[in-house]
């Protein structure tokens, strides 16, 4: 069972240790949080501690292993977390040394990283964000996933089993000499699983398909209306216990499963016509942030829970007109914002300073000093 705190969560303080080229510090937060630095200087690397401090990832390594600091043997991170409706502290401990993650929540051991991400929903919007467009189905469905897991409790639950089994089916697969029987339990297990997750998801899809036509139109992409097409990893007009039947004799020569959820993909497209190959780069970019503001509206609409937002460089390949536009309109959605920046222009422009919800920090060779202190 995933321990759900508050719906709505800032990160006050971050103590760090050992974690990239950021030197040890305390830092306290506030709303709206902007960091400013050269190039190398450690702007990315201070977004990234965060992502991994909340929700045990990060959008930069496969392995966390790679963020402890050259010739350091582990990383540590302190943070607490507020809630501006309560006094309710949430204070997370993480640590990462070797292949051992551990992380500690008001002094707990936590068993399942699910349980501790489910409070905070981090969405990361950087310069390599419109891949989730132009590279395979992985990333998207990474996407649709997340938005589930933060909406439906038991998703998290559901995709496990459903991973396993799969992974069980797949071993018998390649062993060889197939016992019907078994694989027979496998497939019933692998369907029922299948149709559940489907259904999440497709419902999920649904609900979005709205929102983000609504945010194109804001954002000025497209007046066309954007089709969201998902497959659902098997043609939807046939059974999957069918498929797999038919399919056995394919799937043993390939020791691979190959129609289920884990097939899934989302394509959209304009009149017929997938979106990248009609959009620019930096509407690919535009599209991207509105499918995230989407995401976020979508999260606050059906929990009331408010994304935590991660804005990488964002400002690359926008004109300033759209820099402000997106700017605006996170601002106005996010619980919290942490920004980077090679320089000041988009605060300059956007927010009066000096302003209690606004902190500008600067970064220099991984040593992060406040700007300015509403304290
Ligand atoms: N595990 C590590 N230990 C020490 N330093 C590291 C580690 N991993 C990366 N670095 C270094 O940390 C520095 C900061 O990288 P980071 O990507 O955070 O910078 P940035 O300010 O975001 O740069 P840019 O503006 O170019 O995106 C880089 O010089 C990088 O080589």
């Amino acid at each position: 069972m995933l321990r759900f705190i508050l719906p709505k969560m800032q990160l006050v303080k971050l103590n760090t240790s050992g974690f990239r080229n950021l030197e040890n510090t305390q830092l306290a937060f506030t709303r709206i949080n902007f960091f400013l630095g050269v190039n190398g200087s450690g702007k990315s690397s201070i977004l990234e501690m965060i992502q991994v401090l909340l929700s045990g990832k990060s959008f930069r390594a496969n392995q966390l292993e790679s963020c402890i600091t050259h010739d350091l043997k582990v990383f540590t991170l302190y943070g607490e977390a507020k809630s501006k409706e309560s006094d309710a502290h949430y204070k997370v401990g993480l640590s990462k040394e070797k292949d051992k993650l551990k992380i500690l929540v008001d002094g707990e051991k936590v068993l399942s990283l699910a349980s501790h991400a489910i409070n905070f929903p981090v969405i990361v919007i950087d310069p390599t964000s419109f891949l989730l467009i132009t590279e395979g189905p992985e990333g998207r469905r990474r996407f649709i996933d997340w938005g589930v897991f933060h909406v439906e409790h038991q998703f998290a639950k559901l995709w496990n089993r459903l991973k396993k089994v799969l992974k069980q089916r797949n071993a018998l697969l390649r062993r060889g000499k197939i016992s019907p029987s078994e694989l027979n339990v496998w497939d019933q297990e692998f369907v029922r699983l299948s149709e559940l997750v489907n259904e999440k998801r497709r419902s999920y899809i649904e609900a979005l398909d709205p929102l983000l036509n609504e945010y194109l139109k804001r954002f000025n992409i497209n007046t066309d209306k954007v089709n969201c097409h998902f497959f659902q990893g098997w043609d939807a007009k046939k059974r999957l216990s069918d498929l797999l039947e038919s399919g056995l004799d394919t799937d043993v020569k390939y020791g691979y499963t190959k129609f289920g959820p884990h097939r899934a993909d989302i394509k959209f497209s304009i009149k017929g016509q997938p979106i990248d190959q009609v959009l620019s780069r930096g509407q690919l970019k535009l599209f991207v942030c509105a499918l995230k503001v989407a995401q976020i509206k979508l999260l606050a609409q059906l929990t009331g829970k408010r994304a935590i937002i991660l804005l990488d460089d964002f400002t690359s390949e926008l004109d300033q007109f759209n820099q402000d536009l997106v700017f605006s309109v996170l601002e106005k959605e996010s619980e919290q914002l942490f920004i980077t920046a090679l320089d000041n222009s988009l605060v300059l422009r956007n927010l009066s300073t000096p302003n209690d919800n606004f902190k500008m920090f600067h970064v220099e060779h991984g040593k992060i000093t406040i700007d300015n202190s509403p304290d």
